[in-house]
């Protein structure tokens, strides 16, 4: 007599968020929420979506009420010019007000829209500055952060990156030695597979080792950052590998689109794109 064997389920049922600083593009950052969410996503991230530290009150207003009908599920603080090579201002010695202030105002977009998680970009090496002073200053600032995200049990995350040499965090291993320093649980490790990979990371072993540090996920095919399936990355496998290594939060989307967003997301069928 044969029998069926049941076979563990293909795949896995991670939800997603759409990143809106990188997909749908094609529109104008404040219909990029209305843009994704007839793509059927219910739940989008940003990078910092304002020109400076300090948005005017209109700006906040209108980029809140863009994210009708889906939810804000994280937010990067600001982290300078991004387009000019800037990777965020946690160890930037001088800029401590810039950074004090978009505290303020993401709490407050925190508040209005339930948000709990804050990428804080952990910022570039800078000429003439001894790295353990800027190390200082980023236990201080990710210290001041934690606590006021633990006020509203919110958490932080810190990244990676690839593609920015004066950026210290380049594996998980480098993340979570600071995430060890700080000593802090509402402080966790955002493993964008795209820049691990890039940075030569070992995918696996960062299931293995790092799964319980990770607080968010991000994904793009490698090389490239474009949408799965354009490089050599599992991102499937690796997803399913992290799921049963007992990690329960979002997938953030954050690739570039090829050859636009809504082409681009051919790999993902709309009934996974958001939560019922
Ligand atoms: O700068 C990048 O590439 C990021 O992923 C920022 O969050």
């Amino acid at each position: 007599m044969k029998f069926e064997v049941a076979m563990p389920e293909e795949g896995h049922s991670l939800p997603y968020v759409a990143n809106l600083s990188i997909l749908f593009k094609e529109v104008p950052l404040l219909d990029r929420a209305a843009a994704a969410r007839d793509a059927g996503f219910t739940d989008v991230e940003y990078w910092w979506p304002f020109g400076s530290a300090v948005p005017a009150r209109e700006d906040v207003d209108a980029f809140v009420d863009s994210l009708d009908g889906v939810r804000l599920r994280g937010l990067n603080f600001y982290a300078g010019d991004m387009a000019a090579g800037e990777r965020g201002l946690v160890s930037w010695i001088g800029r401590e007000t810039e950074f004090a202030d978009s505290l303020v105002v993401a709490l407050g977009i925190a508040e209005r829209t339930g948000c709990r998680s804050f990428n804080a970009l952990y910022g570039n090496r800078l000429d003439g500055e001894d790295p353990a002073k800027q190390d200082d200053l980023a236990r201080v600032h990710l210290d001041k952060a934690a606590d006021a995200a633990a006020r509203i049990g919110a958490q932080l995350v810190l990244e990676p990156l690839s593609g920015a040499d004066r950026y210290p965090l380049k594996t998980a291993a480098d993340a979570v030695a600071v995430l060890d320093d700080l000593g802090r649980e509402n402080v966790r490790l955002l493993a964008d597979l795209y820049h691990l990979a890039v940075n030569g990371d070992d995918l696996d072993a960062l299931v293995t080792v790092h799964t319980p540090r990770i607080g968010h996920v991000q994904i793009a095919d490698a090389p490239g950052r474009h949408q799965p399936g354009t490089g050599e990355l599992d991102i499937d496998g690796y997803l399913a590998k992290l799921q049963n290594a007992g990690y329960t939060g979002f997938v953030g989307i954050e690739y570039v689109p090829e050859p636009d967003t809504v082409t681009s997301l051919g790999w993902l069928p709309k009934t996974r794109r958001g939560r019922a």
